[in-house]
């Protein structure tokens, strides 16, 4: 099974326990859609696919000439043999061919998440990709309005596109875009029925260079970009990105992390798509995504990041990165030879914080250090700090055209792949990547990211020049030494310096194990 460990370098689980993903739907004889794209997603992310089959179809490349719907009975006796010896970490649900099945399903899983929810157990996700018809145009879904309600019921996250959008809100039109007036009307109604989220797919839109979909989650909503993949051998697309998106799931990505992941997924899999017969061909096979050209960007409706600014570049590597609360810590840490240090003040009143930055500015100046201001960028501005540092939240509030303007370098913060998809293409002066492992000083939202994740992220930044990484979260000196093998080019602490009996001498030691993030003479072109 260590082939498994190549193919999923996220896997938190042991090798030989991989997450079960539950496939419900068609088969597909041609092999470019159905179960059998689902199959090969599931595995090549490094899931184990289990199938509920709900249909028979007789289709090629270029034509389907039959559907044959099993019986509920067979489809309930598939569910209940997978459950009583294989539980899913999530379920996909696909094709559906009539209303006897779409019910049967729907009144399983509900009985059978009732049950976890009456012991406080988390459900595992559903996701279902609402198939009605085949690439080809030919319908594989009848289903009444009453059995789509109560499928509805039981499905956290949705994925039409534009036909399918129209068909579950009974519209007599198709969109064509997922951000128009006439796709937002539909979503507005399809929410009346459906709580869960929902990734609209812009595949079939009028944009012939970009695929835009908009995943709605809550009252946020994000548009999702990618550039058009022209080729004519798209079988499975649907399928594929679904199934990769409970994949994600099952190995314990968050949402948004798990929708970015399947999008670039699926244009790798676009990318590497081949002929098969005369008609479309099927989607390419390869393992975790890695390009960062696969990535899509990632925008907030409301208040989309200006991507033409240009950020001023570090002007020595980052190396060990003292991130302190008070300029005190500055005046005792800057003597013993950082490069880089963050001052995160919190709680301070506002002449107090002027007082600090200001302060802190000049001495940083004098020691020609890298000195990044936590947040207050109107000061660091104000006072001519090296740079700034943002979390995610304050990017949609601070002025980054004025930030860059006047050649303030810019640090940001991520956790996981859809943040990174949002900032990348900004091009900041530094990445953060966190939290690796769990640490006391800040309460965080999401869980630790891990050095296998870490290790993803390092190389997918890589291929961005001139944008160092810095790992953050939990790093002291018994991890450090793994963290900086990882690549990064920064490592970012608090408490083991802070917290340290002897800050002085434990930062001495940190700084020993930072020599690998000194780069050789020249390498500084290409930025830190
Ligand atoms: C190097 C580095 N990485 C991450 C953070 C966290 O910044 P942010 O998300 O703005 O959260 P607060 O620091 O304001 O709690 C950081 N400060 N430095
Ligand atoms: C301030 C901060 N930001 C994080 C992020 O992941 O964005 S983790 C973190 C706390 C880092 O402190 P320590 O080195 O003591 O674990």
């Amino acid at each position: 099974m260590n082939g498994q460990r190549l193919l999923n370098p996220h896997g938190d689980a042991p090798a030989e326990k991989l997450p079960l993903v539950w496939l419900i739907g068609g088969s597909d004889s041609g092999g470019g859609a159905g179960i059998q794209a689902d199959l090969r997603t599931v595995t090549a992310l490094g899931g184990h696919g289990c199938t509920v089959v709900t249909a028979i179809t007789a289709q090629n490349s270029v034509k389907l000439n039959a559907v044959f719907a099993v019986t509920p009975q067979q489809l309930l006796a598939q569910l209940d043999t997978l459950d009583a010896d294989l539980p899913p970490a999530a379920i996909k649900i696909g094709q559906l061919p009539d209303t006897s099945i779409a019910l049967a399903l729907a009144n399983w899983l509900a009985h059978w998440l009732s049950k976890f929810r009456s012991r406080a157990a988390e459900t595992p996700p559903v996701i279902w990709d609402p198939v009605i018809y085949a690439s080809s145009g030919a319908c594989l879904s009848e289903l009444s309005s009453d059995s789509i309600r109560q499928l509805l019921q039981v499905v956290d996250i949705l994925t039409p596109n534009l036909a399918e959008l129209s068909w579950l809100s009974q519209a007599d039109s198709i969109a064509t875009a997922v951000n128009n007036e006439q796709a937002l009307s539909q979503l507005k109604v399809l929410r009346q029925h459906f709580r869960g989220d929902i990734l609209l797919k812009g595949g079939h839109s009028d944009d012939p260079l970009r695929c835009t979909d908009l995943w709605c989650s809550g009252p946020q909503s994000s548009l999702i970009t990618a550039p058009r993949h022209n080729g004519e051998h798209n079988r499975g697309t649907g399928c594929t990105l679904a199934s990769a998106l409970a994949t994600a799931l099952a190995l314990g990505f968050t949402k948004p992390d798990a929708v970015t992941i399947a999008r670039a997924y699926l244009q790798q899999a676009l990318r590497l798509s081949y002929p098969t017969g005369n008609g479309a061909g099927s989607l390419g096979v390869a393992g975790w995504p890695r390009q960062q050209t696969d990535f899509p960007l990632w925008q907030d409706v409301t208040a989309p990041l200006p991507l033409q600014l240009k950020f001023a570049r570090l002007t020595q590597p980052i190396g060990l990165y003292p991130v302190v609360d008070d300029l005190q810590w500055l005046i005792r840490l800057l003597p013993l030879g950082v490069q880089t240090i963050q001052l995160r003040l919190k709680n301070k009143t506002a002449v107090e914080l002027e007082r600090q930055i200001q302060s802190a500015v000049e001495l940083c100046r004098d020691y020609q250090i890298q000195l990044f201001i936590n947040d207050h960028w109107q000061l660091a501005i104000k006072y001519q700090a090296f740079g700034v540092h943002l979390g995610q939240e304050d990017l949609a509030d601070a002025d980054l055209t004025a930030i860059a303007d006047k050649g303030l370098r810019l640090g940001v913060s991520t956790h996981g792949y859809a943040e990174l998809a949002r900032v990348l293409p900004l091009q900041p002066s530094y990445i953060a990547l966190g939290h690796i492992f769990p640490t006391n000083t800040k309460q965080m939202p999401s869980k630790p990211q891990g050095l296998k994740r870490l290790q993803h992220y390092v190389r997918l930044c890589a291929t961005v020049p001139g944008v160092p990484t810095v790992a953050i979260g939990g790093i002291d000196e018994r991890n450090i030494q793994a963290v900086v093998q990882t690549g990064v080019r920064g490592v970012a602490v608090v408490s083991a310096i802070v917290a340290a009996p002897q800050p002085e001498k434990a930062l001495q030691q940190l700084q020993q194990y930072c020599h690998a993030l000194q780069l050789p003479p020249g390498v500084e072109r290409d930025g830190y």
